[in-house]
């Protein structure tokens, strides 16, 4: 049988981007295809469900909206089979993905997050939609240029920047700033501010 692995399924709100205090049953799945330095997920360790145990288990919680994450969750096997079975039981379906693998047709919304340390594996693009691209801002001259390149392939509905993370702190004045000079050169639709407001609320 199927063995999915995950690492935790909880109900919260969803903490980021144009979402944000959408209350959402998250299913996170183990697994990446990259590592970034600030990562604030330990993707590694899992408990092996099945789809039929997935199910129960999600039954427990109020929300009718699952958000799949990971890790990187594009890359698991058999998450179409999931995905059909939660569409039946009538939740709506976000994702949050690094935009590297194609997203399933069962996905209502697609919320991406293109890594800028890992920019080259970005020269080929796999999934040019989205409903949202968010990027985590970095410190490093060429970020500017890399949200630029992502604005030009990736059509999203909205472009977000979003504060890194690290050991409880925001780099939020070099956030503002990138955000600034993004929206010089644009003037019909803007960049948009993204924040963890889940770490600052102090819930999952
Ligand atoms: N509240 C909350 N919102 C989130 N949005 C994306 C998350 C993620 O880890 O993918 C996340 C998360 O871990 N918690
Ligand atoms: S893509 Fe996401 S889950 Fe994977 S290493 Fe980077 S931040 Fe962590
Ligand atoms: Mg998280």
């Amino acid at each position: 049988m199927t063995e999915y692995r995950i690492v935790e399924i909880f109900e919260s709100l969803q903490g980021e981007g144009y979402n944000t205090g959408m209350p959402a049953i998250f299913i996170r799945f183990a697994g990446c295809n990259l590592n970034c330095r600030w990562c604030d997920t330990n993707f590694r360790r899992y408990t092996p469900f099945t789809l039929q145990q997935i199910l129960l288990h999600i039954q427990r919680y109020k929300s009718k909206n699952i958000i799949i994450t990971g890790g990187e969750p594009t890359f698991v096997k058999a998450l179409p089979l999931l995905l059909e079975q939660l569409k039946i039981a009538g939740y709506y379906i976000a994702i949050e993905t690094n935009g590297l693998a194609q997203v399933d047709e069962h996905i209502d919304y697609i919320a991406m997050s293109p890594k800028f340390c890992y920019q080259t594996r970005y020269q080929e693009i796999k999934q040019a939609k989205a409903d949202e691209v968010r990027i985590v801002v970095e410190d490093h001259p060429e970020l500017i240029d890399f949200c630029h390149y992502i604005e030009q392939h990736i059509k999203a509905k909205r472009y977000f920047v979003s504060p890194c993370e690290q050991n409880g702190s925001f780099n939020m004045l070099q956030t503002i700033e990138l955000l600034g000079q993004l929206n010089q050169k644009r003037v019909d639709n803007k960049w948009l501010l993204s924040i963890q407001t889940h770490k600052l609320a102090n819930i999952e």
